[in-house]
């Protein structure tokens, strides 16, 4: 039997997979990282935990496995997108990494849309000036931390990083090049326009590669640390929304996506990169090559639940938290939760906006807040379908993955807010299989991506849409969207009382 491994470098954890050639999860495991946030907006991790977790993560599951090391033939990568790695002349990191969810740089996109212009901005990376992207973060640098940003020789992304420490080569690969608003979609190459314009040198970008290419050999001194062959072959990997979308089988037109991990997503697949959403979604580099995805995003998905718990719940498992879900109705009891905890990507890219919960009544337990905000996160997402069917996208069946396809009630909620089939895959693993299965077709398993995940991926459980509770969650749905347009204001007023 063969193998290969999927790292995915998630925001909260590095999960590592072993899957043979029948798609199997052999082994698996999950090492935790924290998140430091020095003050309301800022959001940043420090790239020597992701080394450190993986390379313990995988001597943990090598520990485990009992066949011979030759078999495992390949691994490959997923990342979370668009944080900011800044290398100096002998690849050391400069300073801790700014990521996805870091909302401080309003100014900075401001500044984008005068210098570069909106229109040329979009026709050149098919995407809005959004503060999670990597561009804005590096001139944020180069205005704030001019004494860093004069030794940035290169900068990557968080799994182009540790990539790096693995084989000690630099690339990027498109999927991922996407998210950072300076590379060229359609002709998957650096814009030195958007560089020039901004003053970033060209050369500060890493060349580029496909997620499926093979970009090298495993160290001598990883391979001494994690119990690797010296013989691993490397590849490129993707995005993590890349990545999920291949490890769920959204690899041709008309097949959409929901994950809920730290952000949430709804994704749906692209063969061309000519669809005109006037960026109200984003439009990126697919990593099965030649096509593309265009998705919507909630900021704090996953990330809602894991705040509430931590704040009110903070002994319980999820599960626990989540058993009465089941028994709260429709509607929470008139309990509606806003999930702008670190403000918001799609629809409204508002960086200042914030939560509400909106109706709490004497009567209200806890498992009403919790479903509320099980409903919140997911009208959040709703809004992304709200966008891709107004655009003429039929939605009716929606592959779900992530923390949120671990819940039953939840996934049962998708079916009735989203009006569409939910499909729970049997090995659910999301962006890890989707790296796994990179590294399988780069080591020439299989002929496609897609005889890939025809062998891999398996379905597990439908739920389908209640008719009755998709009419109460239409109502409710109209009422969630009031909630953004009367808080905005208040919440800007709010921000000099923030941390
Ligand atoms: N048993 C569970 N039921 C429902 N949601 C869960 C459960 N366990 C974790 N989650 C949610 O899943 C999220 C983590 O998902 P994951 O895909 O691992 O995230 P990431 O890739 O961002 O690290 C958490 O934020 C949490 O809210
Ligand atoms: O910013 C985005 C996509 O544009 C996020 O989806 C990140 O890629 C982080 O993903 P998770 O850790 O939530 O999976």
């Amino acid at each position: 039997m063969k193998y290969v491994i999927g790292v995915d470098l998630g925001t909260s954890a590095v999960k590592i997979l072993l899957v043979n050639q029948h798609g199997d999860v052999v082994l698996s495991v999950s090492k935790p990282y924290p998140i430091i946030n020095e003050k309301t907006g800022y959001s940043e991790q420090n790239p020597k935990d992701w080394v450190e977790q993986t390379t313990t993560g995988l001597f943990e599951l090598l520990k485990g496995f009992d066949g011979n090391i030759e078999a495992i033939e390949g691994i490959s990568f997923s990342g979370q997108m668009h944080g900011l790695v800044l290398l100096d002349e002998n690849n050391e990191v400069l300073r801790p990494a700014i990521l996805w969810n870091d909302t401080r740089t309003t100014a900075e996109c401001q500044r984008i849309y005068e210098v570069v212009g909106e229109k040329r901005l979009l026709d050149i990376t098919k995407n809005p000036a959004l503060e999670g992207f990597t561009l804005p973060k590096l001139l944020w640098v180069k205005d704030h931390e001019p004494q860093v940003f004069s030794k940035v020789i290169t900068f990557v992304l968080p799994k182009d990083y540790l990539r790096y420490k693995i084989t000690g080569k630099l690339q990027m690969e498109y999927s991922d090049a996407a998210g950072t608003l300076l590379m060229d979609v359609s002709k998957k190459e650096w814009s030195t326009e958007i560089c020039e314009l901004l003053g970033i040198e060209p050369s500060c970008c890493p060349p580029l590669v496909p997620s499926h290419s093979e970009v090298g050999k495993i160290t001598a001194e990883f391979a001494e640390a994690t119990g690797l062959s010296k013989s691993t072959r490397i590849f490129a990997g993707g995005a993590d929304n890349a990545c999920g979308a291949i490890g769920s089988g959204i690899l041709e037109d008309g097949k959409t996506l929901c994950s809920i991990g730290t952000s949430g997503v709804v994704l749906s697949y692209e063969a061309s990169d000519d669809k005109d959403f006037g960026g109200k979604v984003h439009y990126f580099n697919h990593g099965a090559p030649n096509s593309f995805y265009t998705m919507g995003v909630t900021l704090a998905a996953g990330y809602s639940l894991t705040w509430f718990k931590d704040t009110f719940a903070r002994d319980e498992s999820f599960d626990r938290l989540l058993a009465d879900v089941g028994s709260v109705p429709v509607g929470s009891n008139g309990l509606l939760f806003t999930p702008y905890l670190v403000g918001e990507r799609t629809p409204h890219a508002d960086a200042s906006i914030r939560a509400s919960f909106i109706g709490i009544d004497s009567s209200h337990q806890r498992r009403d807040f919790v479903r509320a905000v099980l409903e919140g996160i997911t009208f959040s997402l709703n809004e992304s379908i709200h966008i891709f069917r107004e655009n003429g996208k039929r939605i009716d069946t929606i592959v779900s993955i992530g923390g949120g396809a671990l819940n039953d009630d939840w996934l049962q909620i998708q079916a009735d807010i989203f009006d569409a089939k939910i499909i729970r895959l049997k090995s659910e693993q999301g962006p890890g299989m989707g790296a796994a299965m990179l590294a399988a077709y780069g080591c020439g398993w299989f002929d496609s991506l897609k005889d890939c995940a025809n062998e891999f991926l398996k379905e597990d459980r439908q739920f389908q849409p209640n008719k009755s509770n998709v009419q109460k969650y239409k109502k409710l749905f109209s009422i969630y969207q009031d909630v953004y347009t009367q808080t905005k204001d208040m919440n800007k007023k709010l921000l000099d009382f923030r941390k």
